[in-house]
């Protein structure tokens, strides 16, 4: 066990009510790190999300953030701890502008709201001219962007990303995956993210996990995600051809 883990998680069960649908999911993410997560639909990565960030109540096993246990720490305490989440469904206000949301990711966690929206806009120049736009009205692309910032304004340690490519653009997803390369480079920020997309995470994990039925079944080199025969296996087309 490499006791440096950013997040340590270690046999985690977690579900809905009484229905199971984690079970003993064990991992851990190093400070610069990108783990990747595959799976198909249904295989628990919405969950996997959602139990980390603390939407669902752990059942067994638990989590470990810089070395503190968050198991059953609320939603905002781990972000407080450096945890920041971009869910599958994005959450913007719709009804509030670029600017707006992007205050009031900084505001929750009592960073400045004006340095805020000047740092996102430096990271992402493509939010400049959409600070006055509802959120609502921007693209899927641009309020995946307008997440992405949002969730980094509260200058997490670690980012938890949802299926951050599902009906985007590919220029953005380019500039999405160019950028969480860079910032883990950098600033060793540390990235999660489950995906069905093999070809974004084969560019950007240094490790990949695939996920089946609720549980972590194998580790991948992401070299092998570059061979169609796994790509094939792993984006659910294996067998088709028969
Ligand atoms: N709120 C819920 N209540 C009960 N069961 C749920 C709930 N949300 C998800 N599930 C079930 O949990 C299992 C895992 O779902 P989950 O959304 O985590 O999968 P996923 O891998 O993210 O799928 P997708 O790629 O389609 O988003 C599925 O069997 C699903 O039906």
């Amino acid at each position: 066990m490499n006791p440096e883990a950013l997040l340590d998680v270690r046999s985690l069960s977690a579900g809905y009510g009484a229905i199971p649908v984690l079970r003993d999911v064990s991992f851990q993410v190093g400070e610069g790190e990108i783990v990747g997560v595959l799976g198909h639909n249904g295989m628990g990565k919405t969950t996997l999300m959602k139990a980390l960030v603390g939407h669902i109540p752990i059942t067994g096993g638990g989590l470990l953030l810089g070395g503190v246990e968050v198991t059953h720490v609320p939603t905002h305490k781990r972000a407080r701890l450096g945890m920041g989440y971009v869910s599958q469904g994005r959450d913007i206000f719709p009804s509030l502008t670029v600017r707006e949301n992007l205050a009031i990711g900084a505001a929750a966690l009592g960073h400045d709201r004006t340095a805020a929206v000047d740092q996102a806009v430096g990271e992402f120049p493509i939010l400049g001219r959409l600070l006055d736009r509802k959120g609502g009205a921007l693209s899927g692309g641009e309020q995946q962007i307008l997440a992405l910032a949002r969730a980094l304004c509260g200058q997490p340690r670690l980012l938890l990303l949802d299926e951050p490519t599902e009906g985007i653009q590919p220029s953005i997803v380019d500039e999405i995956e160019d950028y969480l390369v860079r910032r883990a480079k950098e600033s060793s920020l540390a990235v999660v993210v489950v995906e069905q997309d093999v070809g974004f995470i084969a560019a950007m994990a240094n490790r990949v996990l695939w996920l089946q039925k609720g549980t972590i079944v194998k580790e991948i080199d992401p070299a092998l995600l570059s061979d169609p025969d796994t790509v094939a296996e792993f984006s659910g087309l294996e067998g088709k051809a028969d």
